[in-house]
């Protein structure tokens, strides 16, 4: 596959969020007839780059924000705010010439015609991309021989076994080139034989044509042997961004006192807590986990007008002990 090469310089910011944020308008039925209104921040002030050549993780919890994320990067939603930028480009301004420069893997759908041998599938995609002759046939044959494709090529994509389905996909991905590869869930579902090819292919496509990847995943060994960087995005909001291995310490570090005051006030300003989100009279802070939550309850309780309180145990660490302990029996 050819090496990225583009307007920017290597090294530079090639993947940019600055405060990027996705609200949905929800219409919640609350009785007969009855309908409210309320706003889902599926994205809440997202900020990270990400150079040219690298494979970051970005993992999180059901519900975290992750696809929104995805789908803002390739420009099938728009951001709400903030500012988003991928090679440049501003993908929900200019998604068909994005489109030629990303490759996207939803791991739970297929972008594959179902009905049609595999091998028409990417023919359909030659034309689509109008990708030139020779590099078709050159990028074809090298993901028929690296992802073990050339029995299956002329079988129907419907015929096709979960594991198989997945390096078709992955291959339909890169027909065109792409200097960006978003993998939603690239290897779930997949036997031991099939993760490992595919994990397999993903390092040499990354070392050798310095394709930019982006992995999403539940399955930490994915990330173990595949990114140096990981970020962890929760309740919209990105939790961490460094090596896989600090991951532990930032879990164990804050809990969260949720408060509900009797009316919207401004964020409360108390001493060994700080307020990570407001939304109407419910207030968010975070906390040092080893500290007890009785003195900082009684605190706020003093100066103001609380109805109802909870202590939440750092989200982060229950996804992380799970996807440790989901990694430790499978
Ligand atoms: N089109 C939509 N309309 C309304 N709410 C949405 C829409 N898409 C996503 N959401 C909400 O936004 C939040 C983030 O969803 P998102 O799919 O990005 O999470 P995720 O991290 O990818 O989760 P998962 O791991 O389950 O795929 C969730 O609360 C979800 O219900």
């Amino acid at each position: 596959m050819e090496s990225a090469g583009s307007a920017e310089s290597a090294g530079s910011a090639f993947i940019e969020l600055d405060g990027v944020e996705k609200v949905f308008d929800v219409r919640k039925k609350t009785g007969f007839m009855r309908r409210e209104k309320h706003e889902v921040r599926a994205v809440d002030g997202i900020s990270f780059t990400v150079p040219r050549g690298e494979m970051v993780g970005y993992i999180g919890p059901n519900g975290a924000g992750k696809s929104t994320t995805i789908k803002m990067l390739t420009g099938i939603l728009t951001p709400s705010g903030g500012r988003l930028r991928v090679a440049g480009i501003d993908p929900s301004r200019e998604r068909t010439r994005l489109a030629r420069r990303i490759g996207v893997v939803f791991g739970q759908r297929t972008t594959l015609w179902w009905d049609l041998p595999l091998i028409d599938s990417y023919r359909l995609m030659h034309r689509m991309y109008r990708i030139p002759d020779k590099r078709f046939a050159r990028n074809l044959d090298r993901c028929v021989e690296l992802l073990e494709l050339g029995a299956l090529l002329d079988v129907p994509v419907r015929q096709l076994s979960l594991g198989q389905r997945m390096r078709g996909d992955i291959a339909a991905a890169l027909l065109h080139d792409p200097e960006v590869l978003y993998l939603d869930e690239p290897t779930i579902g997949l036997d031991v034989i099939s993760k490992a090819k595919v994990r397999g292919f993903l390092r040499d496509l990354n070392a050798e044509a310095g394709t930019t990847v982006l992995l999403t995943t539940h399955d930490l060994t994915d990330i173990e042997q595949l990114c140096k960087r990981v970020m962890v995005i929760d309740h919209g909001r990105l939790m961490y961004d460094g090596a896989l291995s600090g991951l532990h310490e930032v879990g164990e570090s804050e809990r969260t006192l949720v408060v509900d005051l009797e009316r919207e006030l401004p964020p409360i300003e108390v001493e060994s807590a700080r307020v990570v989100k407001v939304e109407g009279p419910r207030q968010w802070l975070a906390f040092p986990a080893a500290e007890s939550a009785a003195p900082l309850v009684a605190r706020i309780a003093a100066e103001y007008p609380m109805v109802d309180l909870s202590v939440r145990e750092p989200d982060i660490e229950a996804v992380i002990a799970k996807m440790y302990a989901e990694k430790a029996t499978s």
